[in-house]
Formats: structure tokens, sequence, C-alpha cells
């Protein structure tokens, strides 16, 4: 299988092989008139149509002519929860009301009512709905998603939850890297328990979840009213111990510390971080802790936004991400995350590119493989309707992705009314 991606009037390369930091998250390395050759799902050269046509038989390669659109990497969602059972639009009905996230969870509301409908659904459910999230992400421009559990917190959900990320990882083309989050919140049948449930995890889940391989990061969401910094730390540290790469859902609410500990036990991300500290940002900055912003998840909870600007210039990488799931922030459109990141975080839009490219790929462990177009990565790249990157966020919230290729295989193509080309070829 050979491709030949032709005459792109921007050919958005975000070309590198590790997180790029403060200014140099500016640089995408745009080629004019640019040409990708794939084969066998992996790229061997990138470079101006011109050259590349000169080197190549071009009937050997099926052909996508590029001309007047732009291309660029698959986008990379580091963040998201997005195997759940059940809604919860009666609290964001709530929450519309002038409700806070913290005073429906205080109340008994929140994660605790996706735990409970996840409980109940069955794995084809958690499939089905899986599948088709996935296709939503897909028309985004999606080529790799993060996805947590979370929403079990006993063995069975938290095992069968990871299951069904795994099961998706073989039927559909989106990669995906499983993330266990079992220090979600606090089960009912733990309530004022913290630490017995910390030593639960780590004495009978995690032990099982590394034999089984269902997750390769650990995370825990560190605030007040759910996980201390030292119960926090003590469940990452114990996770590192058995080899797991760790997460963070740090200083979303209060400013509690989340970020200092990130860098303590040197994370691979600490996420929202909306409160985070002028001392954690820069001990993550020290440690090399890829800061995941979540816009959308600040617009939806009115929150102010993360300090996006103060951590690029205090020499952060920044990743962004979608945080879709059920309670605060129900959408897998990251071409909104880039409209809000560019409105109202101050990143440049070169910034927010390479924060849902190569960073986003760092965050997920993979900026070796994907999160740019450069020879030897993965084939995961998108088209354009339009001749640049410039038309993403001026589009606000819509979705103006024409082509995906995942692995050098199109898998997404908005001009056919089959759209979803994967049903077809798999
Ligand atoms: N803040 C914690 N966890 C999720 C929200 C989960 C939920 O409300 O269901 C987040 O990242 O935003
Ligand atoms: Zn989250």
């Amino acid at each position: 299988m050979k491709i030949l991606i032709k005459n792109a009037s921007e050919l958005v390369t975000c070309s590198g092989t590790s997180p790029k930091k403060g200014e140099d998250m500016k640089k995408l390395n745009i080629i004019e008139n640019g040409a990708v050759l794939v084969e066998e799902g992996i790229i061997k050269k990138v470079g101006k149509t011109e050259e590349i046509l000169k080197e190549i038989n071009e009937s050997e390669y099926e052909v996508y002519d590029a001309k007047g659109k732009a291309v660029l990497p698959g986008f990379i969602d580091s963040h998201t929860h997005f195997v759940f059972g059940g809604y919860r639009a009666d609290e964001y009905y709530l929450r519309l009301k002038g409700a806070t996230y913290m005073e429906i969870m205080e109340k008994g509301g929140g994660i605790i009512n996706s735990v409970e409908a996840t409980r109940r659904a069955s794995k084809d459910e958690l499939i089905e709905l899986g599948k088709k999230r996935l296709d939503s992400m897909l028309s985004f421009g999606v080529t790799t998603v993060e996805g947590k559990s979370g929403y079990g917190l006993d063995f069975d959900t938290e095992i069968k939850q990871l299951e069904v990320y795994k099961e998706l990882n073989d039927i559909h083309p989106i990669d995906i890297i499983p993330t266990f989050l079992g220090a979600h919140s606090i089960p009912r049948e733990y309530r004022c328990r913290n630490i017995e449930y910390i030593d639960f995890i780590i004495e009978k889940v995690l032990p099982y979840i590394k034999e089984k391989n269902l997750a390769q990061f650990v995370d825990v969401f560190c605030e007040k009213n759910v996980f201390s910094v030292d119960e926090s730390r003590k469940l990452l540290l114990a996770a590192k111990m058995m080899g797991f790469k760790l997460k963070l859902h740090a200083d979303e609410i209060v400013s509690l510390g989340g970020a200092e500990l990130a860098a303590e036990v040197e994370a691979v991300s600490a996420d929202h971080l909306l409160q985070a500290s002028d001392k954690g940002i820069d001990m993550m900055a020290k440690r090399g802790v890829i800061a995941t912003l979540l816009p959308a998840t600040a617009f939806s909870l009115k929150e102010n936004f993360a300090r996006a600007r103060y951590m690029i210039d205090n020499g952060l990488a920044v990743a962004l991400a979608s945080d879709f799931n059920p309670g605060s922030c129900f959408t897998e459109n990251l071409s909104l995350v880039i409209a809000l990141a560019t409105l109202y975080m101050n990143m440049s839009l070169e910034e927010a590119i390479t924060a849902v490219t190569i960073n986003a790929a760092a965050a997920v462990g993979m900026e070796k493989e994907i999160g740019s177009i450069d020879v030897g990565k993965k084939a995961d790249i998108i088209i354009l309707e339009h001749p640049s990157y410039k038309f993403i966020p001026y589009h606000i919230g819509v979705s103006i992705v024409e082509k995906v290729f995942k692995n050098g295989k199109l898998i997404y193509d908005k001009e056919r009314d089959d759209r979803y080309a994967y049903r077809k070829n798999s």
C-alpha cells in the first residue's frame, strides 16, 4: 500500500520527536506546495511536491491531490473519559441555573451518577457508545486518543471500562491509550475511608491491570474533597514502582499543590491546572512535566482559563485536549478547543497546533511515533477543506477536516456519503 499526497498548499509538518517548550511551540515547520509519500503505513518522504515527483514513479502510488488544501498530522486528544454509561444533562441544566460543579458533587451527584450508570451498563452497550464517540472524534481529525477509566470505582467495573477501551482499540482505527483512573472519586462503599480505598487500588486493582496490560498510565483526581496530595502521592508512587506512567488531574478547582506533586513524582503530564501556583509551574518546567490544558472544561464550568501564556513563557510544554466526559465537558471537538485556547488563553494559533500534535503525542508517551509529519513516523495525516491551518479556529467549533489517514489508510472522507471509509475497508 503506497500513497502520495501532493500539492498541499501548506504541509504543516509540526516536525519533531520531543515535546516543544516555550518559544519552540511556535515552530510548525511548514512546507509550501508540499508532498508526503507513505509506504506500508510509514512516512517515507516529506518535501516540496516538485522535488518528490522527480524521485518517484507516480503511477505506483494511490495519489491524493491536496491542491488548495492544508495537510497536518492527525490530532491527538490526550485527555478524555469517553467510555461511560448514562448522561448528566439534568446536572448541566442545574449548572445553567447557577449550581456549581462542586455543589452538585457534594450533594451526591456528579461523577458518582456516572458511576451508577456505568456499573449498570453492559460491555456491549459501552462498546456501542464508544464507537459512536470515536467516529465523532475522527470527524474532527483525531487519530489517537487517551481514554480513562474512573466510572467504576470497584474492581469489576474499572476492569470492564479498561477492557472496553482495549476492544475499541482493536475494532476502531483510532488508537486508544488507556489510563486507569480508579482514584477519580471515593465510591460510596468507602465513604470517608479514602486511604483504605487507595490501599485497595494499590493491592488489588493495579497488579491485575499490570498483569493484563490494561493501562499504560495511572491518573488521580487530586482535589479538595476528593483525594489529597498525600493520598495522591501514595497511589502515584506505588503505581510508578509497578512500572506505570503517571498523570494527575491537578489544581482544577482549588490550588492544592497538584502541580508541585506532578513535578515531585515526575509525572508525564499534569492536567487542568486552572489554579496552579507559580511555584508549581516552575517545578513542572524544571522536571519536564507537560501541562495538558482543557479550555473547553473551563468554558463549560464558567471558570477562569488556565494561565497558558505564563506557562509557555516560563518554559513549559503545553498540550491541549478535549477532556470529553459526561459531566464537566461533553465535547469531542478539538477545533473548539483550539478556538478557545487562541481566543481566551492568549495562545498563538501555532502554539495551539503544536499542543494538539507533537506535544499531545508526548503527553501520551508517543512523541517518537506520532504527532508530526516526519520520515519514519506513522502516517497519521489529515487533509483540511481549506488552504491553511488558519481556517481551523476561524470556523469556530465546526470541523473543516476533509480526509483522515491512519497508518497510511484513508479512514474518513467527508465528501463521501459513506464517510467513515474504514467501515468499507475493514
Ligand atoms: N475533574 C475530574 N474529572 C473530570 C470530570 C468528570 C465528571 O464530571 O464526570 C474532568 O477531568 O473534568
Ligand atoms: Zn479529566
